[in-house]
């Protein structure tokens, strides 16, 4: 098991044998925090979907230095400092690996957004989202995301990854394991 993983904090033997994959997701939101820059992802997993910025976690970085270079090589945007706002575990269906999605934000970012060969950016007000366009479990945790809170969720799929069949979501003092 990955030692940045969280998982050891979960008290359930059948979760902590699986496979994790470390994955980071940051959503920059302009100063007032009235909307955020969304990507519609160009190809892969998650393709045709609008999303925040992110991908695997490579082992020589933390979490954060992860989420911080998924987002410049997604939108050309640069931040300067990013906040951790939470924990997604996704399981799918006959599929053994666990995702683990750790969840930023980010207000100080410089550099002018750019489309990229993995993602066309664009900005949606915070109240205003694609959910239509976006993965399934968005609209459940986005509601604490845009209130400021933190959160812990775990969403159990369907192979068609669209049906959710089980989950468990919750506001959380704090990340900090
Ligand atoms: N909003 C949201 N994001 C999700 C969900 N599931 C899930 O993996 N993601 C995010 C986490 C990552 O940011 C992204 C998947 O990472 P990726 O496959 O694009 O990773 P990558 O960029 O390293 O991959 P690649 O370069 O090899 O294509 O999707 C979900 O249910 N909701």
């Amino acid at each position: 098991m990955d030692s940045r993983s969280v998982s050891k904090h979960i008290e359930e033997l059948e979760y902590q044998s699986k496979p994790h994959r470390l994955l980071t997701l940051i959503f920059p939101l302009n100063p007032p925090r009235a909307q955020v820059l969304l990507g519609l992802k160009k190809r892969g997993f998650g393709q045709n979907k609008y999303n925040g910025f992110g991908g695997k976690v490579e082992p020589q970085e933390s979490i954060s230095q992860g989420a911080i270079r998924e987002l410049t090589e997604e939108s050309c945007l640069r931040a300067r400092s990013v906040n951790k706002r939470g924990v997604l575990f996704f399981y799918f269906e006959n599929d053994p690996v666990t995702m683990e999605v750790h969840v930023f934000d980010t207000v100080e970012y410089e550099g002018e957004w750019e489309e990229t060969e993995e993602m066309a950016p664009k900005w949606f007000g915070v109240g205003d989202m694609p959910f239509d366009r976006m993965w399934k479990d968005d609209e459940r945790w986005w509601p604490m995301f845009i209130r400021g809170k933190k959160f812990i969720g775990r969403f159990w799929f369907l192979e068609d990854q669209v049906t959710i069949v089980r989950e468990e979501l919750a506001e959380v003092d704090s990340l900090e394991f």
